[in-house]
């Protein structure tokens, strides 16, 4: 069928043929046009959603994709910003819907704009910066008491750990959470067996989203990126696993700083870890 002007999106679309019945023809031409152009869309879904992955080593985050921790870090900042002074509608701010937002870029981050939210200032005032140090030392003491007592483990993350472990995968934690409370974290909620290593974001010179942590447990796991697969929850997981050379798959349940995860280019995007389909590659 000759392409009509105007219509034609592009011959790379695997469906672009169909945008040519789907526009001013015969009623039977369009009802033609737009089931080819459904069964294309389902078709190409049900591929990217069942596909195996394949991977030599598998490297996990922690906060959003294993454990639910928004829990954790409410409780610890209110007790902070209370030894900080702030007045309970000031730590009051600092809640479950702004900490969704706002973790995943590590702790000195997540202090400072918590510091700033609560006081209502912007994240790069001066005054709040020179504030975090001393809030990092209530921060600390607190996180080390409650650490997990207000976490779970997401669904489908102990079963989808225990896949990885028969296929006899080497998987290694990657977090921006500091190693210590990650190591705490892993140890109580009965996941930390799975892992030969658990790297935080005090670990290396720099965290995710730059990839360096992500070279450094390639080379820790003694497997190369190219046949490494990060599984996240975050732009920050993507970016840093693209950027060193690893596959990413993201979870869509965990904390994408409020932008939606299926806009983030991925393997695939899954509802629970024990979805995914891996392949050991050989
Ligand atoms: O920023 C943090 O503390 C943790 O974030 P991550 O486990 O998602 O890397
Ligand atoms: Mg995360």
């Amino acid at each position: 069928m000759p392409t009509r002007p105007g219509y034609n999106l592009g011959r790379s679309w695997p469906w672009s043929g169909a945008w040519d019945c789907a526009v001013p023809g015969t009623i039977s031409e369009n009802i033609a046009g737009l089931f080819r152009v459904a069964l294309s869309v389902i078709t190409v879904n049900l591929h990217r959603q069942l596909s195996a992955i394949p991977a030599r080593a598998v490297i996990v985050d922690l906060d959003g994709t294993m454990v639910d921790t928004l829990g954790d870090f409410v409780v610890v900042l209110q007790h902070t910003l209370a030894d900080m002074g702030c007045h309970p509608v000031e730590i009051a701010r600092v809640d479950r819907a702004f900490l969704e937002l706002t973790v995943g870029k590590g702790t000195e981050d997540l202090l400072r704009r918590s510091l700033a939210h609560a006081w209502g200032l912007p994240d790069d005032d001066a005054e709040v910066a020179a504030q975090v140090p001393q809030a990092w030392r209530h921060y600390q003491g607190h996180y080390q008491r409650l650490n997990g007592q207000h976490a779970d483990v997401f669904p489908g993350v102990a079963e989808g750990l225990a896949q990885l472990a028969a296929l006899g995968l080497p998987m290694a934690c990657l977090t921006n959470k500091p190693t210590a409370f990650a190591e705490q974290l892993l140890q109580l909620k009965g996941l930390r067996g799975h892992f030969a290593c658990v790297f935080g974001g005090d670990a290396f010179e720099r965290k995710k989203p730059d990839p360096l942590p992500l070279l450094k447990t390639c080379e820790a796991l003694g497997v190369a990126p190219a046949d490494t697969v990060m599984v996240g929850d975050s732009s920050n997981d993507a970016q840093a696993a693209t950027a060193a050379g690893c596959g990413v798959v993201l979870v869509r349940y965990g904390y994408n700083h409020g932008h939606p995860i299926d806009e983030v280019p991925a393997l695939a995007h899954v509802d629970r870890m024990d979805q995914i389909e891996w392949q050991v590659r050989t």
